[in-house]
């Protein structure tokens, strides 16, 4: 049941398909927090562990494995990146901080959900609690894939097919998502760089806490 699913407070995640611009707003948010002396942890997935440099090298191709191998790989990143008990996600919210997150749940589900299956994503996904707040950077596969090919290197999904394929699953995402109790704000896309930081920080500026 979507519905019931755990929400943690503080916890911020910014979607896309590559190219829609999520590191961007990660570093501009993380930015402004600073600058309001608000305590907060920018991160993202992959994350930097042992088993996020290995998906790396998997989104890379210098590896190949079994795309079920890799949609595991990713949950069990994410799982680590949440429960660690020294540097997790959930000990900086418990110890008050806020967690601004670039990709979660929801990149498995569009991705590894769309181009291998879907149930078993979301299975392999079902533990894991919600964010309070999810940003879809709504940025169509065309004007994503103008900003992808300005860099050198190309990861596997990075072709115009396939994100076309992510775009639609998103698509989809949100509505099955969309009264679990998330604050979900789509943003367009073709927006600038500060415009749509200024939509992101609006929002959770009006949030009691920040
Ligand atoms: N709203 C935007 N408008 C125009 N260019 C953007 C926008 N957001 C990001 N970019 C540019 O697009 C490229 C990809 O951005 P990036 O944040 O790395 O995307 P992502 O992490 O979603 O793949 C970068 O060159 C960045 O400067
Ligand atoms: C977190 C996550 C990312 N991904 C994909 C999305 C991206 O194509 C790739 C790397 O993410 P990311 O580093 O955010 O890409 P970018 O180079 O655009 O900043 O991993 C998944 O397929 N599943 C997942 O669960």
């Amino acid at each position: 049941m979507l519905s019931n699913r755990e929400i943690l407070q503080r916890f911020v995640v910014i979607e896309g398909i590559d190219g829609a611009g999520t590191t961007t707003q990660l570093n501009l948010l993380g930015t402004r927090f600073t600058q309001h002396g608000c305590a907060h942890v920018a991160t993202a997935e992959p994350t930097d562990s042992p088993i996020g440099q290995l998906i790396r090298r998997y989104l890379g191709g210098d590896l190949h494995c079994h795309p079920g191998t890799l949609a595991r790989l990713f949950a069990a990143d994410r799982f680590n990146h949440l429960f660690d008990p020294e540097n997790g996600i959930k000990r900086h919210l418990d110890d008050g901080a806020w967690v601004l997150n670039d990709r979660y749940i929801f990149s498995s589900l569009a991705y590894q959900g769309t181009l291998w299956d879907y149930e078993r994503v979301h299975e392999l996904n079902r533990e894991f609690p919600l964010p309070e707040y999810l940003f879809f950077i709504n940025t169509p596969s065309e004007i994503g894939s103008k900003r992808r090919n300005s860099r050198s290197h190309k990861e596997i999904y990075e072709q115009d097919s396939i994100q076309s394929e992510v775009y639609d699953g998103y698509l989809r995402i949100l509505e099955e998502y969309k009264n679990t109790g998330m604050h979900i704000h789509v943003i367009d896309g073709a927006l600038s760089e500060n415009e749509i930081h200024e939509i992101l920080w609006q929002v959770l500026k009006t949030s009691d806490t920040v």
